[in-house]
């Protein structure tokens, strides 16, 4: 029987770093921010709704989405966090429904599909045979994202405040993935889930 598995966890929890290691291993993944960054640039679905709402100030002067930009805009501002959200989240569920369907189509009997989608649990995504869960602490969280994304403690703050709590995602998960170790720590935990899944 085919299956169909969401990866989900909070900002720089991990989930990038695992879709790398299961592509690696030949999977097929959906991975969400990169559909939505794919429909924000130019001739995507939501570049030109986006201009609209929020102006040309958030455009480069090829069309591109400066999504820095609007990212410091929607952290530090729940109502404008709220608006985009509104604009996206229909568009960006139809595509990644439409993406699965066909995903789907394309693997072999007893294949899996796996889909990192960041707000599956906070935006209620379904059809799962499994969800995993990535657990990382608020603390590391902090650490990775001033050291990746070279943000403030502030700004990486709001961003996990923008997300629900590790603790009420959990309830909906079915495999809790703990990120806190190495990177070779965590595909090794990894493997034993990919190994329960036959
Ligand atoms: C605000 C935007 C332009 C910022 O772009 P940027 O390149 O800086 O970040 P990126 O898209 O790579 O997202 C990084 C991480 O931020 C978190 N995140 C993104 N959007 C949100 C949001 N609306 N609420 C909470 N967390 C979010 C996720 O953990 C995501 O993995 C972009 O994230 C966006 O359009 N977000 C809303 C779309 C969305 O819901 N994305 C999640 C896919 S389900
Ligand atoms: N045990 C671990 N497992 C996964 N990533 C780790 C681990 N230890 C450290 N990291 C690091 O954490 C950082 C964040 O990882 P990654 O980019 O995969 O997260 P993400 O969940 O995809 O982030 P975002 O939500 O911003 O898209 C990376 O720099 C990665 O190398």
């Amino acid at each position: 029987m085919k299956k169909v598995i969401g990866l989900t966890g909070g900002i720089a929890s991990g989930k990038s770093t695992i879709v790398d290691f299961l592509i690696s291993k030949g999977y097929a993944v959906i991975d969400a921010d990169k559909v939505v960054h794919e429909l924000q640039q130019p001739g995507g679905k939501l570049n030109e709704m986006i201009r609209r709402e929020f102006g040309s100030d958030y455009f480069d002067g090829q069309g591109r989405l400066l999504r820095k930009k609007l990212g410091q805009l929607v952290f530090s501002d729940e109502a404008s966090r709220q608006k985009l959200g509104s604009l996206q989240n229909g568009v960006i569920r139809e595509e990644l429904y439409l993406r699965k369907a066909h995903e789907i189509d394309q693997l072999p009997e007893n294949g899996v599909l796996f889909m990192d989608i960041p707000l599956l649990i906070e935006q209620d995504y379904d059809g799962f045979d499994e969800v995993w869960l990535i657990a990382v602490s608020p603390d590391e969280q902090i650490h990775r994202i001033v050291e990746r994304d070279h943000l403030t403690v502030q700004e990486a703050k709001d961003r996990i405040n923008a997300q629900m709590p590790f603790e009420q995602k959990k309830k909906k998960a079915t495999h809790v993935i703990d990120s806190s170790g190495t990177i070779q720590e965590t595909q090794e935990f990894v493997e034993k889930l990919l190994a329960l899944l036959y």
